[in-house]
């Protein structure tokens, strides 16, 4: 069973540098959610910060009723065992072969027995799609696979909440498909909560059930999927839908002039909402919900073609339905 996370007022500077400022949200137990942003808008610290790993400089993060912002380092080793995370790069060490590397938590977390600790180690790796990849070194499998691996680590303790820093970075779109799907089946099978930060547009059009965004020092929106695509709101608006109209610019704001120049262009009109990604074998999922239901309840007429397809309606779009199974190393 997932757990809630119930952010407050969060605010993180390094010396002088506002990370970002009073940011609040609610992540839903069991639910998926996605956490957006331009390069450098703090995405990876909110990671670190939400594990302890960071301190903030006001604000609490609420998990069972405890701040973890407040805690003892003793009882945040504790809270700490109910994340996984899964690093950028999968964080594997290079010298360990996939096995060691995904039962390294549990050999310095708990006691129990190699022959325990055989069956976590394969089980999970099974539920990623690794398996007869045992023996190999993270040196000699593919970027995916890698992923994958960091993904098996991240799960051997069973974790309540996942945190996943860029789980697309560096692999194709296919990959990045595979992966995906495997995110929803995972969920699906584990009811954890989750949180991906990515930079992938199409990933946060289909996969989570809420989507944030983080833009200039603050949290700009946070709320289901249907809330946000259909958002007219200029800054989610733009970057939601990829567009160049609107107040990012290419170093993060637009100055005057260059908003000045876009004064009486017509905006792109939104593209089509697109269905939501479900599980390969149609377990439901505790985040789901029927399509539209978001735009119904709150009186808002969504894109003309939306929910027809799990095309995620903006330009570079793919479509697939994937099912996870193992991919060939790359050389
Ligand atoms: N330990 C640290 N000490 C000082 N500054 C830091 C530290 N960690 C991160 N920063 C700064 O915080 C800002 C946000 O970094 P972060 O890596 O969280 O951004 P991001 O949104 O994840 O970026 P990207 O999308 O490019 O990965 C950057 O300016 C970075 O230099």
């Amino acid at each position: 069973m997932g757990v809630e996370i119930r952010v407050e007022g969060l605010t993180k500077r390094f010396g002088s540098q506002v990370i970002w400022n009073d940011v609040s949200l609610t992540l839903p137990a069991g639910e998926i959610s996605v956490m957006l942003g331009p390069s450098g808008t703090g995405k990876s610290v909110f990671l670190k910060t939400l594990v302890g790993l960071l301190k903030p400089d006001a604000g609490a993060i609420w998990i069972q009723d405890r701040d973890l912002t407040q805690m003892r380092e003793r009882d945040l080793y504790e809270v700490r065992k109910l994340f996984g995370v899964l690093f950028q790069d999968g964080a594997l060490f290079g010298s360990m072969n996939l096995y060691d590397n995904v039962a390294f938590p549990l050999r310095e977390h708990t006691k129990k027995s190699e022959s325990d600790i055989r069956k976590i180690v394969l089980e999970k790796m099974d539920l990623v799609g690794l398996t007869g990849a045992e023996s190999k070194l993270p040196g000699e499998i593919s970027g995916g696979m890698r992923k994958r691996a960091g993904l098996a680590r991240a799960l051997v303790l069973d974790p309540e909440i996942l945190l996943i820093d860029e789980p697309d970075s560096g692999l194709d779109p296919v990959r990045t498909s595979y992966i995906n799907q495997l995110f929803i089946d995972l969920n699906a099978q584990i009811d954890a909560t989750f949180l991906i930060v990515t930079h992938d547009i199409n990933s946060t059009r289909t996969v989570p059930d809420n989507i944030g965004l983080l833009y200039h020092r603050h949290l700009a929106m946070f709320g289901p999927r249907e809330m946000l695509l259909s958002s007219e709101e200029p800054v989610v608006r733009q970057f939601l839908n990829a567009q160049t109209i609107g107040p990012i610019g290419m170093s993060e704001e637009k100055d005057a002039d260059e908003l000045a120049s876009e004064e009486g262009q017509e905006l792109p009109p939104l593209p089509p909402i697109p269905l939501q990604l479900s599980t390969s074998d149609g377990t439901p999922r505790r985040g789901e919900r029927p399509a539209g239901d978001w735009c119904r309840a709150n009186g808002i007429t969504p894109p003309p073609g939306s929910f027809q397809s799990q095309n995620a309606g903006v330009p570079g779009v793919r479509h697939s339905e994937p099912t996870p199974t193992a991919e060939a190393p790359v050389a």
